[in-house]
């Protein structure tokens, strides 16, 4: 049995079927998170970006998401909270199933383009 793992949310399950992280390469740190939506970001804006996945895992864990670096060389945007804390508790909550969001701040003189993958 899978002790931890990503589940897409049932409100994107179907005609939007989107992309659970994944690593880049074998030895990644990390998976990669994927918007689930495209937007646009304003200049010193802060939006908080839908992912349509939640993250199942042991009672004592928990997820931890960081910006990957070409995040701010590349796109000039940065985490908002600087790390996102996902707690093991937060999956399948009864408020919104577990949805993971990321806030995403802008702090580029641009418009930024986010683009669902
Ligand atoms: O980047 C993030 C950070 C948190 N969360 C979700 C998962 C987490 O379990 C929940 C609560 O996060 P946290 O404990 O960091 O929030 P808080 O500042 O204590 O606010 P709240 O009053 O909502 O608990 O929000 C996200 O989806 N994305």
């Amino acid at each position: 049995m899978r002790q931890r793992g990503f589940e897409t949310l049932s409100q994107y399950k179907g005609d939007e079927q989107i992309t659970l992280p994944n690593r880049a390469t074998k030895e990644s740190a990390g998976y990669d998170i994927r918007s689930a939506v495209s937007c646009e970001i304003e200049p010193n804006e802060i939006k908080l970006i839908p992912t349509g996945i939640k993250a199942y895992m042991l009672h004592d864990e928990v997820l931890k998401i960081y910006p990957r670096s070409s995040l701010a060389i590349k796109r000039k945007a940065m985490l908002a909270n600087n790390v996102g804390i996902i707690d093991a508790d937060y999956y399948n909550n009864n408020q919104n199933e577990g949805h993971i969001m990321i806030p995403l701040y802008n702090f580029s003189n641009n418009k930024l383009t986010i683009k669902k993958r």
